[in-house]
């Protein structure tokens, strides 16, 4: 889980699915309002003029269970940002917008919930210039997924993806793998190594987006992870998906507790 440093956290809602996002406002709007869903416009547009009038950077986490639409959300959220904060750097918002096309290529794969389900949590910080508009962009990725170039012989590869070595003292044995044992060696392997080649698109695209000299050190960040998922078959993914989401539950639900207890409070005194 990646956690802001960030002031408030805004939670939105996907109109046509079922995404949650939440926020101080939001929260506060839903007492008001409950018959309507807090619009990611509004979540969006509540983050730019706070940050802008309190400067104070904000915080959007979307969540919700696989295929609810959270990365729909996310790239709705950075366009209505798009709009907002448009202009000042030619062109750096459209290249925000296009980051996302290549990330979903590397990073995305379908499963029985979505055929464009997201295999990687991603954080995207936009910065603003003290006029408001975008000037720079970073994204942070962890990577659930996995393959790529080594460099190595291909003799050395078999024998590392076949054997394994025991050293005891001044002595090695190598011991052969079974064969579950080496295909679970060699998948480790395109996992590490496909994980590299994720890590290694997201710094060319982060070079790309570099901050710009005239910004403020505001940003509004988006953070976008992996929804829940419970398929026929589990796996460790799935266990560390649901662990993240899970954490992320207990971040909100501690947040509206906290917000719950300050207007408890506010009334008694
Ligand atoms: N606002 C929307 N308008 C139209 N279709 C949408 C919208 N939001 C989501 N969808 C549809 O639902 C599908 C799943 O949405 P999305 O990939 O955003 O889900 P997700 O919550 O990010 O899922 P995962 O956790 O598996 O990555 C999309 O591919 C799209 O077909």
């Amino acid at each position: 889980m990646i956690y802001s440093k960030a002031g408030p956290v805004l939670i939105a809602i996907n109109p046509f699915k079922d995404t949650q996002i939440y926020g101080r406002d939001v929260i506060a709007s839903y007492r008001q309002k409950t018959a309507g869903s807090p619009h990611v416009y509004t979540i969006a547009d509540t983050a730019y003029n706070e940050m802008m009038r309190d400067e104070v950077n904000q915080s959007i986490i979307i969540s919700g269970e696989s295929g609810a639409g959270k990365t729909e959300t996310a790239k709705i959220a950075m366009q209505y940002l798009a709009a907002l904060g448009g202009g000042s750097n030619a062109g750096i918002e459209h290249e925000i917008l296009q980051t996302s096309c290549i990330l979903e290529a590397f990073g995305n794969s379908k499963t029985s919930r979505n055929d464009n389900s997201s295999r990687f949590g991603k954080f995207i910080e936009i910065h603003f210039s003290t006029s408001g508009k975008i000037c720079g962009a970073k994204i942070q990725t962890s990577v659930t997924i996995a393959a790529s170039l080594m460099g190595c012989r291909a003799e050395d590869l078999m024998l590392a993806l076949s054997t394994r070595k025991i050293v005891a003292g001044k002595d090695s044995i190598s011991k052969k793998l079974t064969l579950q044992q080496a295909n679970d060696t060699r998948d480790a392997l395109a996992k590490f190594l496909y994980a590299g080649l994720f890590d290694w698109l997201v710094e060319q695209i982060n070079k790309s987006l570099a901050v710009g000299k005239q910004c403020t050190g505001r940003s509004i960040n988006l953070l976008d992870i992996y929804g829940f998922e419970s398929f026929k078959k589990n796996s460790f993914e799935q266990f560390c998906i649901n662990y993240a989401n899970e954490r992320l539950q207990q971040h909100f639900n501690r947040h509206l507790f906290k917000l719950e207890q300050e207007v408890l409070f506010s009334l008694l005194l």
